[in-house]
Protein backbone atom coordinates (compact mmCIF):
# COMPACT_ATOMS: atom_id res chain seq x y z
CA UNK A 1 0.00 0.00 0.00
CA UNK A 2 1.51 3.06 -0.88
CA UNK A 3 -0.99 6.52 -0.27
CA UNK A 4 -0.53 9.60 -2.01
CA UNK A 5 -2.19 12.71 -1.15
CA UNK A 6 -5.08 13.32 -2.94
CA UNK A 7 -5.85 9.63 -2.79
CA UNK A 8 -9.62 8.79 -1.42
CA UNK A 9 -10.09 6.14 1.01
CA UNK A 10 -12.47 4.35 2.90
CA UNK A 11 -11.98 4.05 6.53
CA UNK A 12 -13.62 2.97 10.09
CA UNK A 13 -12.66 6.05 12.69
CA UNK A 14 -12.06 3.91 15.83
CA UNK A 15 -11.51 6.16 18.59
CA UNK A 16 -10.85 9.98 19.19
CA UNK A 17 -7.83 11.13 20.12
CA UNK A 18 -6.16 14.08 22.33
CA UNK A 19 -6.77 16.97 20.50
CA UNK A 20 -10.12 15.97 19.41
CA UNK A 21 -9.27 14.65 15.71
CA UNK A 22 -10.99 10.86 14.77
CA UNK A 23 -8.48 7.41 14.37
CA UNK A 24 -8.85 4.89 11.72
CA UNK A 25 -6.75 2.75 9.56
CA UNK A 26 -5.78 1.96 6.28
CA UNK A 27 -3.99 -1.49 5.99
CA UNK A 28 -2.58 -0.84 9.29
CA UNK A 29 -1.52 2.96 8.64
CA UNK A 30 -2.82 5.50 10.95
CA UNK A 31 -4.81 8.44 9.68
CA UNK A 32 -6.30 11.07 11.89
CA UNK A 33 -9.84 12.63 10.76
CA UNK A 34 -10.95 16.16 11.79
CA UNK A 35 -14.40 15.78 12.35
CA UNK A 36 -15.06 12.52 12.51
CA UNK A 37 -16.58 10.62 15.57
CA UNK A 38 -16.05 6.64 16.35
CA UNK A 39 -17.84 4.14 14.63
CA UNK A 40 -17.87 6.36 11.61
CA UNK A 41 -17.55 4.84 8.33
CA UNK A 42 -16.30 8.08 6.14
CA UNK A 43 -14.59 8.38 2.62
CA UNK A 44 -11.46 10.39 3.16
CA UNK A 45 -9.05 12.89 1.12
CA UNK A 46 -5.79 12.53 2.24
CA UNK A 47 -4.28 15.79 2.28
CA UNK A 48 -0.83 15.21 4.43
CA UNK A 49 1.17 12.00 4.70
CA UNK A 50 4.23 11.22 7.40
CA UNK A 51 6.25 8.18 7.72
CA UNK A 52 3.71 6.89 10.29
CA UNK A 53 0.81 8.35 9.68
CA UNK A 54 -1.37 10.82 7.58
CA UNK A 55 -4.37 13.28 7.71
CA UNK A 56 -7.53 12.92 5.54
CA UNK A 57 -10.72 15.15 5.62
CA UNK A 58 -14.07 13.67 5.43
CA UNK A 59 -15.65 13.80 1.57
CA UNK A 60 -18.44 11.79 1.83
CA UNK A 61 -19.92 10.34 5.10
CA UNK A 62 -20.92 6.21 4.03
CA UNK A 63 -22.35 5.33 7.50
CA UNK A 64 -22.71 7.67 10.86
CA UNK A 65 -21.02 6.55 14.05
CA UNK A 66 -23.93 6.69 16.63
CA UNK A 67 -22.65 9.26 18.38
CA UNK A 68 -22.67 11.66 15.55
CA UNK A 69 -24.99 14.85 15.07
CA UNK A 70 -28.52 13.68 12.69
CA UNK A 71 -27.25 16.41 10.45
CA UNK A 72 -25.16 14.82 8.01
CA UNK A 73 -25.24 17.42 5.19
CA UNK A 74 -21.98 18.83 7.77
CA UNK A 75 -18.99 17.34 7.53
CA UNK A 76 -15.93 20.33 7.28
CA UNK A 77 -14.10 22.50 9.78
CA UNK A 78 -15.96 24.81 8.05
CA UNK A 79 -19.61 23.40 7.30
CA UNK A 80 -19.25 23.45 11.72
CA UNK A 81 -18.22 26.83 11.63
CA UNK A 82 -14.75 25.89 12.94
CA UNK A 83 -16.35 24.26 16.02
CA UNK A 84 -13.97 21.13 16.17
CA UNK A 85 -16.53 19.13 18.36
CA UNK A 86 -19.99 20.03 17.13
CA UNK A 87 -20.53 16.69 15.21
CA UNK A 88 -20.66 14.91 18.08
CA UNK A 89 -23.83 15.22 20.35
CA UNK A 90 -23.12 17.30 23.85
CA UNK A 91 -23.24 14.04 26.25
CA UNK A 92 -20.82 12.12 23.73
CA UNK A 93 -18.75 15.74 24.11
CA UNK A 94 -18.11 15.88 27.60
CA UNK A 95 -17.57 11.79 27.98
CA UNK A 96 -14.64 12.54 25.43
CA UNK A 97 -13.26 15.57 27.20
CA UNK A 98 -13.32 13.49 30.39
CA UNK A 99 -12.02 10.69 28.71
CA UNK A 100 -8.61 13.08 27.27
CA UNK A 101 -8.16 14.26 30.68
CA UNK A 102 -7.71 11.11 32.27
CA UNK A 103 -5.20 10.31 29.05
CA UNK A 104 -3.06 13.07 29.72
CA UNK A 105 -3.49 12.76 33.58
CA UNK A 106 -1.94 8.88 32.91
CA UNK A 107 0.97 9.74 30.69
CA UNK A 108 1.55 12.66 31.05
CA UNK A 109 1.15 13.49 34.70
CA UNK A 110 2.66 9.75 35.51
CA UNK A 111 -0.36 9.32 38.11
CA UNK A 112 -2.73 6.35 37.79
CA UNK A 113 -4.64 6.68 40.75
CA UNK A 114 -6.79 9.34 40.21
CA UNK A 115 -10.56 9.14 39.49
CA UNK A 116 -11.56 11.51 37.04
CA UNK A 117 -14.91 12.32 37.11
CA UNK A 118 -17.42 13.12 34.10
CA UNK A 119 -17.13 16.65 32.73
CA UNK A 120 -19.57 19.18 34.04
CA UNK A 121 -21.53 20.11 31.54
CA UNK A 122 -22.47 23.80 30.52
CA UNK A 123 -25.75 24.99 30.64
CA UNK A 124 -25.81 27.12 27.32
CA UNK A 125 -24.41 24.33 24.57
CA UNK A 126 -24.51 27.45 21.81
CA UNK A 127 -24.26 31.27 21.88
CA UNK A 128 -22.66 31.22 25.28
CA UNK A 129 -19.48 33.20 24.00
CA UNK A 130 -19.55 37.15 25.82
CA UNK A 131 -16.58 38.01 23.45
CA UNK A 132 -16.06 37.67 19.69
CA UNK A 133 -12.69 38.57 17.59
CA UNK A 134 -13.15 37.71 13.71
CA UNK A 135 -10.90 39.16 10.82
CA UNK A 136 -12.18 41.08 8.20
CA UNK A 137 -11.70 39.66 4.37
CA UNK A 138 -13.47 40.23 0.77
CA UNK A 139 -15.95 37.76 -0.78
CA UNK A 140 -17.34 38.93 -4.31
CA UNK A 141 -16.26 42.46 -3.05
CA UNK A 142 -18.17 42.53 -0.38
CA UNK A 143 -16.67 42.82 3.11
CA UNK A 144 -17.19 39.55 5.32
CA UNK A 145 -15.99 38.94 8.68
CA UNK A 146 -15.56 35.42 9.80
CA UNK A 147 -12.95 32.39 9.96
CA UNK A 148 -9.89 31.54 8.17
CA UNK A 149 -10.20 28.60 6.29
CA UNK A 150 -8.26 25.89 7.23
CA UNK A 151 -6.98 25.20 4.00
CA UNK A 152 -6.73 28.10 2.06
CA UNK A 153 -6.01 30.88 5.03
CA UNK A 154 -8.74 32.68 2.89
CA UNK A 155 -12.01 34.00 5.42
CA UNK A 156 -15.03 32.62 5.27
CA UNK A 157 -17.96 33.78 6.51
CA UNK A 158 -21.22 32.66 8.56
CA UNK A 159 -24.77 33.45 8.95
CA UNK A 160 -25.02 32.85 12.68
CA UNK A 161 -21.94 31.99 14.44
CA UNK A 162 -23.15 29.56 17.04
CA UNK A 163 -20.77 30.23 19.54
CA UNK A 164 -21.23 34.03 19.51
CA UNK A 165 -23.48 35.95 22.01
CA UNK A 166 -26.78 36.83 19.99
CA UNK A 167 -25.93 40.63 20.74
CA UNK A 168 -22.52 40.16 19.43
CA UNK A 169 -23.60 38.52 16.10
CA UNK A 170 -25.98 41.95 15.58
CA UNK A 171 -23.47 44.29 16.07
CA UNK A 172 -21.36 42.40 13.68
CA UNK A 173 -24.17 42.31 10.67
CA UNK A 174 -25.35 45.88 11.33
CA UNK A 175 -21.27 47.13 11.24
CA UNK A 176 -20.47 45.14 7.67
CA UNK A 177 -23.31 47.05 6.37
CA UNK A 178 -22.18 50.37 7.29
CA UNK A 179 -18.74 49.54 6.62
CA UNK A 180 -19.75 48.08 2.91
CA UNK A 181 -21.73 51.71 2.44
CA UNK A 182 -18.43 53.38 3.30
CA UNK A 183 -16.54 51.00 1.36
CA UNK A 184 -13.66 50.62 4.29
CA UNK A 185 -10.45 48.69 2.93
CA UNK A 186 -9.55 45.62 4.10
CA UNK A 187 -6.57 44.93 5.69
CA UNK A 188 -4.17 42.81 3.28
CA UNK A 189 -1.55 40.83 5.49
CA UNK A 190 0.59 40.32 2.24
CA UNK A 191 1.15 43.88 1.36
CA UNK A 192 0.48 44.74 5.19
CA UNK A 193 -1.80 47.54 3.65
CA UNK A 194 -5.70 48.88 4.09
CA UNK A 195 -7.50 49.83 7.50
CA UNK A 196 -9.92 46.92 8.98
CA UNK A 197 -8.05 44.10 10.63
CA UNK A 198 -10.68 42.56 13.13
CA UNK A 199 -13.56 43.32 15.01
CA UNK A 200 -13.96 42.33 19.14
CA UNK A 201 -17.27 42.66 20.61
CA UNK A 202 -17.41 42.12 24.31
CA UNK A 203 -21.11 41.51 25.83
CA UNK A 204 -22.31 40.96 29.40
CA UNK A 205 -25.25 39.32 31.31
CA UNK A 206 -27.35 42.46 31.20
CA UNK A 207 -27.13 42.74 26.99
CA UNK A 208 -24.72 45.46 26.59
CA UNK A 209 -22.32 45.66 24.16
CA UNK A 210 -18.36 46.75 23.65
CA UNK A 211 -17.27 47.28 20.42
CA UNK A 212 -13.57 47.56 19.58
CA UNK A 213 -12.56 48.12 15.67
CA UNK A 214 -9.08 47.07 15.30
CA UNK A 215 -7.17 48.98 12.17
CA UNK A 216 -4.24 49.07 10.51
CA UNK A 217 -3.52 52.87 11.42
CA UNK A 218 -1.83 55.36 13.60
CA UNK A 219 -5.19 57.38 13.61
CA UNK A 220 -9.00 57.34 12.84
CA UNK A 221 -10.43 59.45 10.32
CA UNK A 222 -13.48 61.13 10.04
CA UNK A 223 -15.32 59.22 7.88
CA UNK A 224 -15.05 56.04 10.16
CA UNK A 225 -15.16 57.57 13.37
CA UNK A 226 -18.52 59.08 12.33
CA UNK A 227 -19.59 55.45 10.97
CA UNK A 228 -19.16 53.82 14.10
CA UNK A 229 -20.57 56.62 16.09
CA UNK A 230 -23.79 55.44 13.82
CA UNK A 231 -23.46 52.12 14.77
CA UNK A 232 -24.65 53.18 18.28
CA UNK A 233 -27.04 54.82 17.03
CA UNK A 234 -28.14 51.24 14.68
CA UNK A 235 -27.60 48.87 18.09
CA UNK A 236 -28.52 50.68 21.47
CA UNK A 237 -27.51 47.91 23.25
CA UNK A 238 -23.93 49.29 22.00
CA UNK A 239 -22.71 51.10 25.19
CA UNK A 240 -18.59 51.59 24.21
CA UNK A 241 -16.81 52.20 21.00
CA UNK A 242 -13.06 51.60 20.90
CA UNK A 243 -10.58 52.02 18.18
CA UNK A 244 -7.56 49.70 18.32
CA UNK A 245 -4.06 50.72 16.36
CA UNK A 246 -2.36 48.02 15.13
CA UNK A 247 0.31 48.59 12.47
CA UNK A 248 2.22 45.50 13.54
CA UNK A 249 2.99 42.68 11.06
CA UNK A 250 1.37 39.79 13.79
CA UNK A 251 -1.42 37.91 14.11
CA UNK A 252 -2.19 39.40 17.43
CA UNK A 253 -5.21 40.64 17.00
CA UNK A 254 -6.00 43.77 19.67
CA UNK A 255 -2.85 46.81 19.18
CA UNK A 256 -1.25 48.22 22.26
CA UNK A 257 -3.01 51.28 21.44
CA UNK A 258 -7.15 51.37 22.41
CA UNK A 259 -9.15 54.06 22.43
CA UNK A 260 -12.28 54.97 23.64
CA UNK A 261 -14.10 57.12 20.89
CA UNK A 262 -17.40 57.07 22.84
CA UNK A 263 -19.13 55.51 26.02
CA UNK A 264 -18.07 53.79 28.83
CA UNK A 265 -14.36 52.73 29.68
CA UNK A 266 -15.11 49.63 30.66
CA UNK A 267 -18.07 47.25 30.60
CA UNK A 268 -19.37 45.27 34.16
CA UNK A 269 -20.06 41.64 34.41
CA UNK A 270 -21.50 40.09 37.81
CA UNK A 271 -20.03 37.02 39.23
CA UNK A 272 -20.68 36.24 43.09
CA UNK A 273 -22.25 39.49 43.33
CA UNK A 274 -18.93 41.26 42.77
CA UNK A 275 -19.67 43.72 39.40
CA UNK A 276 -16.60 43.48 37.41
CA UNK A 277 -15.21 46.03 34.83
CA UNK A 278 -13.90 44.66 31.98
CA UNK A 279 -11.67 46.66 29.14
CA UNK A 280 -11.05 45.52 25.69
CA UNK A 281 -7.66 43.97 26.78
CA UNK A 282 -8.04 42.69 30.03
CA UNK A 283 -9.32 38.93 30.10
CA UNK A 284 -12.32 37.36 31.52
CA UNK A 285 -13.86 34.28 30.99
CA UNK A 286 -15.50 33.57 27.72
CA UNK A 287 -18.70 31.68 29.04
CA UNK A 288 -20.22 33.21 31.88
CA UNK A 289 -22.67 31.10 33.43
CA UNK A 290 -20.16 28.26 33.11
CA UNK A 291 -17.40 29.61 35.18
CA UNK A 292 -19.86 30.69 38.08
CA UNK A 293 -19.99 27.19 37.72
CA UNK A 294 -15.65 26.91 37.52
CA UNK A 295 -14.81 29.33 40.58
CA UNK A 296 -17.55 27.61 42.82
CA UNK A 297 -16.19 24.04 42.27
CA UNK A 298 -12.34 25.90 42.74
CA UNK A 299 -12.94 27.50 45.64
CA UNK A 300 -15.45 25.00 47.53
CA UNK A 301 -12.18 22.65 47.33
CA UNK A 302 -10.22 24.61 50.02
CA UNK A 303 -10.45 23.20 53.45
CA UNK A 304 -11.69 26.38 54.69
CA UNK A 305 -11.29 29.52 53.65
CA UNK A 306 -11.95 31.47 56.87
CA UNK A 307 -8.36 33.37 58.51
CA UNK A 308 -6.34 32.20 55.53
CA UNK A 309 -3.46 34.39 53.70
CA UNK A 310 -4.64 33.22 49.47
CA UNK A 311 -2.69 34.13 46.42
CA UNK A 312 -4.87 34.33 43.06
CA UNK A 313 -1.88 33.63 40.66
CA UNK A 314 -2.99 34.81 36.85
CA UNK A 315 -5.08 36.36 38.85
CA UNK A 316 -6.95 38.49 35.68
CA UNK A 317 -9.26 41.18 36.59
CA UNK A 318 -8.83 39.37 40.01
CA UNK A 319 -12.39 37.64 39.57
CA UNK A 320 -11.53 34.38 41.50
CA UNK A 321 -9.30 36.14 44.06
CA UNK A 322 -12.49 38.93 45.16
CA UNK A 323 -15.16 36.26 45.49
CA UNK A 324 -12.43 35.02 47.87
CA UNK A 325 -11.44 37.65 49.56
CA UNK A 326 -14.98 38.11 50.68
CA UNK A 327 -14.38 34.93 53.33
CA UNK A 328 -10.84 35.01 53.55
CA UNK A 329 -8.06 37.46 56.02
CA UNK A 330 -6.53 38.65 53.11
CA UNK A 331 -5.69 37.84 49.13
CA UNK A 332 -2.76 38.44 46.71
CA UNK A 333 -3.97 38.57 43.30
CA UNK A 334 -0.94 38.94 41.08
CA UNK A 335 -1.55 39.66 37.06
CA UNK A 336 1.00 40.30 34.13
CA UNK A 337 -1.61 42.93 32.21
CA UNK A 338 -1.43 46.54 33.85
CA UNK A 339 -4.86 47.25 32.64
CA UNK A 340 -6.39 43.56 34.06
CA UNK A 341 -4.65 44.82 37.64
CA UNK A 342 -6.36 48.41 37.19
CA UNK A 343 -9.49 47.00 36.29
CA UNK A 344 -9.22 45.12 39.41
CA UNK A 345 -8.21 47.87 41.74
CA UNK A 346 -10.90 49.60 40.65
CA UNK A 347 -13.46 46.89 41.14
CA UNK A 348 -12.32 46.35 44.96
CA UNK A 349 -12.70 50.08 45.54
CA UNK A 350 -16.35 49.94 44.20
CA UNK A 351 -17.42 46.34 45.60
CA UNK A 352 -16.05 47.79 48.66
CA UNK A 353 -13.36 45.24 49.15
CA UNK A 354 -10.33 45.77 51.45
CA UNK A 355 -8.59 42.59 52.18
CA UNK A 356 -7.43 42.07 48.62
CA UNK A 357 -4.23 43.65 47.33
CA UNK A 358 -2.95 43.31 43.57
CA UNK A 359 0.41 42.74 42.29
CA UNK A 360 1.23 43.78 39.04
CA UNK A 361 4.11 41.35 37.40
CA UNK A 362 4.96 38.15 36.58
CA UNK A 363 3.91 35.02 39.06
CA UNK A 364 7.37 33.57 38.48
CA UNK A 365 8.87 36.49 39.80
CA UNK A 366 6.28 37.95 42.25
CA UNK A 367 4.59 34.70 44.06
CA UNK A 368 8.57 34.20 44.87
CA UNK A 369 8.83 37.48 46.90
CA UNK A 370 5.40 36.93 48.42
CA UNK A 371 5.94 34.15 49.90
CA UNK A 372 9.21 35.06 51.42
CA UNK A 373 7.91 37.75 52.52
CA UNK A 374 4.01 36.96 54.13
CA UNK A 375 3.02 33.75 55.70
CA UNK A 376 0.88 32.49 53.02
CA UNK A 377 -1.91 29.69 53.34
CA UNK A 378 -2.88 28.53 50.21
CA UNK A 379 -2.72 29.18 46.14
CA UNK A 380 -5.02 29.03 43.86
CA UNK A 381 -3.47 28.77 39.81
CA UNK A 382 -5.46 29.95 37.08
CA UNK A 383 -2.20 30.49 34.10
CA UNK A 384 -2.26 30.54 30.70
CA UNK A 385 -2.44 27.38 28.27
CA UNK A 386 1.51 26.95 28.84
CA UNK A 387 1.02 26.28 32.65
CA UNK A 388 3.07 27.15 35.47
CA UNK A 389 6.67 28.15 35.41
CA UNK A 390 8.65 25.05 36.73
CA UNK A 391 10.74 27.00 38.89
CA UNK A 392 7.49 28.66 40.32
CA UNK A 393 5.92 25.21 41.18
CA UNK A 394 10.02 24.67 42.96
CA UNK A 395 9.65 27.67 44.41
CA UNK A 396 6.18 26.39 46.53
CA UNK A 397 7.57 22.89 47.05
CA UNK A 398 10.13 24.26 48.91
CA UNK A 399 7.58 26.51 51.44
CA UNK A 400 5.17 24.62 53.50
CA UNK A 401 2.07 25.90 51.71
CA UNK A 402 -0.42 23.41 52.38
CA UNK A 403 -2.92 23.62 49.72
CA UNK A 404 -2.89 24.31 46.04
CA UNK A 405 -5.78 24.81 43.71
CA UNK A 406 -5.43 24.43 40.02
CA UNK A 407 -7.27 25.46 37.50
CA UNK A 408 -6.07 25.14 33.81
CA UNK A 409 -7.48 25.64 30.54
CA UNK A 410 -5.21 23.29 28.86
CA UNK A 411 -5.33 19.61 30.57
CA UNK A 412 -1.51 18.60 29.19
CA UNK A 413 0.64 21.49 30.74
CA UNK A 414 -1.78 21.11 34.05
CA UNK A 415 -0.53 17.30 33.68
CA UNK A 416 3.25 18.21 33.23
CA UNK A 417 2.49 20.33 36.42
CA UNK A 418 0.93 17.99 37.92
CA UNK A 419 4.30 15.50 37.59
CA UNK A 420 6.49 18.34 39.11
CA UNK A 421 4.13 18.58 41.72
CA UNK A 422 3.74 15.32 43.00
CA UNK A 423 7.51 14.91 42.70
CA UNK A 424 8.40 17.50 44.96
CA UNK A 425 5.71 16.87 48.31
CA UNK A 426 2.15 17.82 47.10
CA UNK A 427 -0.46 15.16 46.26
CA UNK A 428 -3.36 15.73 43.39
CA UNK A 429 -6.49 15.09 46.00
CA UNK A 430 -9.16 15.21 43.19
CA UNK A 431 -9.78 16.50 40.03
CA UNK A 432 -12.77 17.53 37.79
CA UNK A 433 -13.18 18.10 34.22
CA UNK A 434 -15.04 21.42 33.48
CA UNK A 435 -16.55 22.31 30.10
CA UNK A 436 -16.32 26.40 29.12
CA UNK A 437 -16.51 25.69 25.38
CA UNK A 438 -19.22 23.52 24.14
CA UNK A 439 -18.93 22.32 20.38
CA UNK A 440 -14.99 22.84 20.37
CA UNK A 441 -12.39 19.89 22.06
CA UNK A 442 -10.68 22.31 24.45
CA UNK A 443 -11.42 21.32 28.19
CA UNK A 444 -10.98 23.49 31.69
CA UNK A 445 -9.80 21.46 34.66
CA UNK A 446 -9.98 21.82 38.28
CA UNK A 447 -7.52 20.02 40.55
CA UNK A 448 -6.17 20.31 44.23
CA UNK A 449 -3.34 19.48 45.88
CA UNK A 450 -2.38 18.72 49.27
CA UNK A 451 1.22 18.86 50.96
CA UNK A 452 1.73 15.07 52.43
C1 LIG B 1 -6.49 31.91 32.21
S1 LIG B 1 -6.34 33.61 32.64
C2 LIG B 1 -7.08 33.63 34.23
C3 LIG B 1 -7.52 34.94 34.74
C4 LIG B 1 -8.48 34.94 35.93
N1 LIG B 1 -8.12 34.01 36.95
C5 LIG B 1 -9.90 34.73 35.48
O1 LIG B 1 -10.46 33.65 35.67
O2 LIG B 1 -10.48 35.66 34.91
C6 LIG B 1 -4.63 33.77 32.88
C7 LIG B 1 -4.17 35.15 33.28
O3 LIG B 1 -2.76 35.08 33.54
C8 LIG B 1 -2.14 36.25 33.06
N2 LIG B 1 -0.71 35.91 32.92
C9 LIG B 1 -0.10 35.24 31.90
N3 LIG B 1 1.20 35.03 32.18
C10 LIG B 1 1.42 35.58 33.39
C11 LIG B 1 2.57 35.67 34.22
N4 LIG B 1 3.73 35.15 33.85
N5 LIG B 1 2.44 36.30 35.40
C12 LIG B 1 1.25 36.83 35.79
N6 LIG B 1 0.12 36.76 35.05
C13 LIG B 1 0.21 36.14 33.87
C14 LIG B 1 -2.89 36.59 31.80
O4 LIG B 1 -2.75 37.94 31.45
C15 LIG B 1 -4.33 36.22 32.21
O5 LIG B 1 -4.98 37.33 32.77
Amino acid sequence: MLLKKGDIVEITIEKIVYGGEGLGYYDNFALFVPMSVPGDKVKIEIISLKKTYGRGLIVEIVAPGEERIKDLSKKSFEDFQGCDFAMLNYTSQLKYKRDMVEDVIRKIGKNNDIEVPMTLGSEDELHYRNKIIEPFGYKDGKIITGFFNKKSHDIFEVDENMLNSKLGNKVIEELKVLLNRENIKVYDEKAHKGILRHIMVRTNSFNEAMVVLIINSKKIDNKLEKLLLELKDKVKEVVSIYVSYNREKTNVALGNENILLWGKKTIKETIGEINFNISPKSFFQINVKQTKELYNLGINLFDEIENKVIVDAYGGTGTIGMILAKKAKKVYSIEIISSATKDGIKTAKENKIENISFVNGDVNKELKALVKEEQIDAIIFDPPRKGIDEESLLNIAKTNIKELVYISCNPSTFARDLEILEKNGYKLKCVQPVDMFPQTSHIEVVGKFERI
